[in-house]
C-alpha cells in the first residue's frame, strides 16, 4: 500500500539576501513524503528564485501529478532522469526532490556525517578568521568574492590565508569581475599563498574570459553557472579544476551521479553544493555526498542564512526547529 503527500513551507530569510538583484524574504519550497509498507522518504521540491526556471507553482503540479502515478503503483524512477530534450525533461528540483524521497524510502542513503560542509564567508573577513580559528579542523573555506573591488579581496584573501597556515581557499565570483578586476586580484596575490587557492569559481562574465583568466593568472578556476548552459559539455580544458553541481538545480540523485562521473573522466573534481534548501535538503545533500563526492568536501553553508530548521536537525545547528504544524498539506494521495 503506497500513499504520498505534499506539503508546503515557508522559512524566514534574513535581511539582506538577494539573489539575482532581488531581495528575498522568504525561502519557500515543497516536501514530497512517500510511504510504502511502514517505510517512509521525504524530499525536498525548493525551485531556487532567480536561478530555477520552473516557478513553485509549476514544480507543485508536476510533483502532484508524479506522486499520483507512484501512489497507484508505477515506477516513476525512469521519467525523473530521463530524456536529453530539456523541454521535456521534468523540472530538476523536481526530479531532485522525489527522487531523494525515493532513495530514502529504500534506504540508499547513508547517515549523516557530522561537519561535513565547508565554511563559506559573504562577509567581514575578520570575523570569518575568528570563526575559523575557533573550529577543530580549519583545512578547507569559501570566499564569496566580486563584491568589491578587486585588488581589496586580493589582500583580504592574503590575509585569510596568512592567518590560518593550513586553509585552503575554494573562491566563488558568481562572474561579477571586469577582466580588470580579475586581473588585479591575481596581481594583489601573494605568490607564496597562491597554492592555497583551489579554485575560483566563475572568475568573469563569459566562460571565454574565465579561462583567459585561469590561462593568465596560473589561478585554476572551476564551472558552476556555465553547467547549466546549454551548450555546456564535460571535457577537460586547461586551468578548469572543477565544477559544481547544485542538484536542485541540476535534477536527479541518477543525473547528478552521472554528471560526477562524466566530470571523474574529464579529470576534473565534482563538489556538491546547495541552492538554499532547507535543513532537510541540506542533511540530504551531505549524506549524498558522502556517496557520491567522498573525499570533496560539499558546499552547504547556508543553513544560516534561514531562521528556522525544517523536519531535521543539521549537525551542530542552534537553529530552532520550526513547527510541524506550519507546514501547509497541499495534497494527499492513497
Ligand atoms: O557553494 C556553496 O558553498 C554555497 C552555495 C552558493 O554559493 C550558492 C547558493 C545558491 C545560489 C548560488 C550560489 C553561488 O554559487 O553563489
Ligand atoms: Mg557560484
Amino acid at each position: 500500500m503506497r500513499r504520498g503527500t505534499l506539503l508546503a513551507y515557508s522559512l524566514p530569510l534574513h535581511a539582506g539576501v538577494v539573489l539575482r538583484g532581488q531581495h528575498q524574504r522568504q525561502r519557500n519550497g515543497l516536501v514530497v513524503r512517500l510511504e510504502e509498507d511502514h517505510r517512509t522518504g521525504e524530499g525536498e521540491i525548493a525551485p531556487l528564485p532567480g536561478f530555477s526556471r520552473e516557478t513553485l507553482p509549476q514544480a507543485a503540479e508536476a510533483a502532484l501529478l508524479l506522486m499520483r502515478r507512484w501512489v497507484a503503483g508505477a515506477s516513476i524512477l525512469a521519467d525523473l532522469s530521463g530524456g536529453e530534450d530539456i523541454a521535456q525533461r521534468i523540472a530538476p528540483s523536481v526530479a531532485f526532490g522525489l527522487s531523494c524521497a525515493l532513495a530514502e524510502l529504500e534506504d540508499c542513503l547513508p547517515p549523516q556525517a557530522p561537519s561535513i560542509a565547508v565554511p563559506l564567508c559573504s562577509g567581514d573577513s575578520d570575523e570569518f578568521i575568528r570563526r575559523l580559528t575557533a573550529l577543530p579542523d580549519s583545512r578547507l573555506a569559501k570566499v564569496k568574492v566580486g563584491l568589491t573591488d578587486g585588488g581589496a579581496e586580493s589582500r583580504q584573501v592574503n590575509g585569510m590565508l596568512a592567518a590560518l597556515p593550513g586553509l585552503h581557499l575554494r573562491l566563488d565570483a558568481n562572474r561579477s569581475w571586469t577582466a580588470a578586476a580579475a586581473a588585479a586580484f591575481a596581481a594583489g596575490l601573494d605568490p607564496s599563498l597562491r597554492g592555497r587557492i583551489d579554485f575560483i569559481e566563475e572568475p568573469c562574465a563569459t566562460p571565454a574570459a574565465s579561462l583567459a583568466f585561469a590561462r593568465d593568472s596560473g589561478i585554476p578556476i572551476a564551472w558552476d553557472e556555465t553547467v547549466r548552459e546549454g551548450d555546456f559539455s564535460l571535457r577537460p580544458q586547461p586551468g578548469v579544476a572543477a565544477i559544481i553541481i547544485k542538484p536542485t538545480l541540476t535534477g536527479s540523485l541518477r543525473r547528478c551521479e552521472r554528471l560526477i562521473h562524466q566530470a571523474r573522466q574529464a579529470g576534473l573534481t565534482a563538489v556538491i553544493s546547495s541552492s538554499i534548501e532547507s535543513s532537510l535538503g541540506l542533511t540530504q545533500l551531505a549524506r549524498l555526498s558522502q556517496v557520491l563526492t567522498p573525499g570533496v568536501p560539499p558546499g552547504l553553508d547556508t543553513l544560516s542564512l534561514l531562521g528556522a530548521q525544517l523536519l531535521r536537525r543539521w549537525p551542530g545547528s542552534l537553529l530552532p526547529l520550526q513547527s510541524p504544524a506550519l507546514l501547509h498539506t497541499i495534497a494527499r494521495a492513497s
